[in-house]
């Protein structure tokens, strides 16, 4: 008799393991199966997301840049407006463009940026500004100029390139890490604001990736390591996907050291001023 049930116990045991598989399995199915959905759609891509890592998400971006691309299939021909991001008046025309000729933007990527080394001593206040104005107001423009349609349709998705620079700043960065901290928080108050619209918005904060950006660094030299473009590409896609709200694809090291900006400022602080000091000297000195 307490055989008997105890083997039932056990046949229930296995059923319910099975089918907590069969569930999983399903699941895992549908999460691949939603790219293919969300790419019969329209993407807008700001500049930037056709070179370099934007290139590398399969078919969805041609070669020019900036792209705006109807992915229906994903061979379709894309199309493209081009403008100064750093130019609110010619980014205000461009989505003006961008609507009359789709209508709507169902996921529009921030993506384009330049990055900066200099001494915060040896750079013009306009070196400054110049950084905001691409990485900072040029991405809130074009946001703010496909906002409101996105608002009335109640649909669609905004993400935004950000830098784990937008999460803790290193010396000799000072103009791109306070461009991608104001992102970050910009974006951040977004999200909050237009979560009742349905609205998602999506801050991806990358360690290096292997693309011209830090050799093209304004006043600066660089080197072109990091991440495969192609990875960074797919985990946009994927955050996408799942409606992430916050990603970061960083490295050990600068995991750990976001890690301890937050919960060890004090060693944090300790750890850039050494760092600084290695890296380069002021003038004076
Ligand atoms: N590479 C890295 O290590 C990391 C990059 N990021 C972020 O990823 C994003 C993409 O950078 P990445 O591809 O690496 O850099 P690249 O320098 O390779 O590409 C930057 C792109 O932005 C475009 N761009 C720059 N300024 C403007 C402007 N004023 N108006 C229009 N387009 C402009 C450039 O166009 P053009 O060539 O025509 O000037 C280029 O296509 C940036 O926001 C960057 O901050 C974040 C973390 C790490
Ligand atoms: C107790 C041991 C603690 C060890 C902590 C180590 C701290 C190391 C700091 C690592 C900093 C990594 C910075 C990464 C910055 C980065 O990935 O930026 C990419 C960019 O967005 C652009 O790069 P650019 O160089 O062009 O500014």
């Amino acid at each position: 008799m307490s055989f008997s049930h105890g083997a039932h116990h056990g046949r229930r045991v296995f059923q319910m393991v099975l089918a907590s598989a069969g569930l999983l399995l399903l699941y895992r199915i549908l999460v691949r199966l939603r790219p293919a959905l969300l790419c019969r759609t329209l993407w807008w891509s700001s500049p930037g997301a056709a070179l370099d890592w934007g290139k590398s998400v399969p078919g969805c971006f041609t070669q020019q840049v900036p792209v705006w691309c109807c992915v229906d299939e994903m061979q379709a021909a894309c199309s493209s407006v081009t403008f100064d991001l750093a130019d609110t008046d010619t980014v205000d025309r461009a989505a003006e463009e961008i609507l009359k000729y789709y209508g709507h933007v169902d996921v529009l990527i921030n993506n384009a940026g330049i990055s900066y080394r200099g001494n915060i001593l040896d750079t013009n206040l306009s070196v400054q500004r110049d950084v905001m104005e691409t990485n900072y107001f040029g991405p809130i423009a074009l946001t703010q100029a496909l906002l409101p349609s996105m608002v009335q349709r109640r649909s669609g998705h905004i993400v935004v390139i950000s830098s784990v620079q937008g999460k803790m700043a290193i010396p000799y960065r000072s103009a791109y890490a306070a461009s991608k901290h104001a992102t970050q928080a910009y974006f951040d108050c977004l999200r909050a604001e237009i979560e009742r619209y349905g609205i998602p918005v999506t801050v991806i904060s990358p360690g290096y990736i292997r693309t011209s950006l830090s050799l093209n660094a304004v006043t600066g030299d660089g080197s072109n390591v990091g991440r495969d473009p192609l990875d960074v590409a797919r985990a946009v896609l994927r955050a996408v996907r799942q409606r992430s709200k916050d990603v970061v694809l960083a490295g050990p090291l600068p995991s750990l050291a976001l890690y301890l900006r937050t919960l060890w400022p004090a060693l944090f602080f300790k750890l850039m001023s050494s760092r600084a000091r290695k890296e380069q000297k002021p003038k004076e000195e």
